[in-house]
């Protein structure tokens, strides 16, 4: 079984728990189901920059990468970087997230929010919702056709953006549908773990102009992003680049600085 198989099957148990636990309705009475979302794909088209800055502790191909920041600081140090939008991994045996994470990370900034997680049953996203994200994440290598249909209908009636992940030309072509925002090309192959830019690149031409178009992944440098960007990406998520310094908010700052001359 691939580490991906088996992310998914520890998933399909993890929410089958927290559905008999915590029912749709209660979801529905957080504060933060009414709040009026702020579109990270919107941000992405006026950006320069374009960099969607990541909060990660840990991932099964890097095991730690940092254990020893709050993410309130991750995140109020991204946003005065003047990054465009956060991510934030939910997931908590594989990365050490979970959903306070989101919680904190939006009640210490106003920046778009996009729930990192590997969704596959249309609770999660109500979770989202209700614990302050405005963009969620789905995995294409995970998901049907009609389950992606199903669920970025839901999101974008809770006002939610959507990020369709995918890695190869056969999950792209299976999951193009108006009701996503953004199109992402994850640069990492989740079932080998090989990072490779040329991902991103050789997917390019194939992603339709309506999509906002962004790599995700092994993105380290500034020269990487330039490139990136004359193969018409509007956005660059990018986790371990920061996380795996002292001040991730320092890192991206500098990153952004450097972009802008
Ligand atoms: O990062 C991993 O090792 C990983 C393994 C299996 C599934 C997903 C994984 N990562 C999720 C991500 O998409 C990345 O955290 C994100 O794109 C940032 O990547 P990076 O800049 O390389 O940290």
């Amino acid at each position: 079984m691939s580490i991906l198989d088996q992310i998914v099957a520890d998933k399909r148990q993890e929410v089958a728990l927290k559905k008999a636990l915590i029912p749709v309705s209660q979801l529905e009475q957080s504060v933060l189901f009414e709040r009026n979302t702020i579109s990270l794909s919107k941000r992405l088209k006026n950006s320069h920059s374009g960099i969607i800055a990541e909060h990660k502790r840990r991932s099964p191909s890097k095991s730690v990468i940092n254990n020893s920041l709050s993410v309130q600081a991750v995140a109020k140090g991204y946003e005065n970087a003047g990054v465009c939008g956060i991510s934030v991994l939910t997931d908590g045996r594989y990365f050490g997230g979970s959903l306070d994470d989101l919680i904190l990370a939006r009640a210490n900034c106003n920046l778009p929010l996009l729930r990192k997680e590997f969704i596959i049953d249309a609770y999660q996203i109500l979770e989202a919702k209700a614990y302050g994200a405005d963009a969620i994440l789905l995995i294409a290598a995970i998901l049907t056709r009609d389950e992606i249909k199903q669920f970025s209908k839901l999101s974008k009636q809770l006002n939610l953006d959507v990020l369709l992940e995918v890695h190869n030309e056969e999950e792209l072509n299976k999951s193009i549908m108006p009701s996503l925002d953004m199109l992402g090309v994850n640069n990492r192959n989740l079932k080998t773990f090989e990072v490779n830019l040329e991902t991103s690149k050789n997917l390019s031409a194939q992603i339709p102009n309506d999509f906002v178009k962004v790599s995700e992944s092994g993105i380290s440098s500034i020269k990487a992003i330039q490139t990136l960007k004359s193969y018409d990406f509007k956005g660059f998520l990018i986790g371990e680049n920061f996380m795996k310094t002292d001040n991730p908010g320092n890192s991206a700052a500098q990153f952004i600085k450097q972009l802008e001359q």
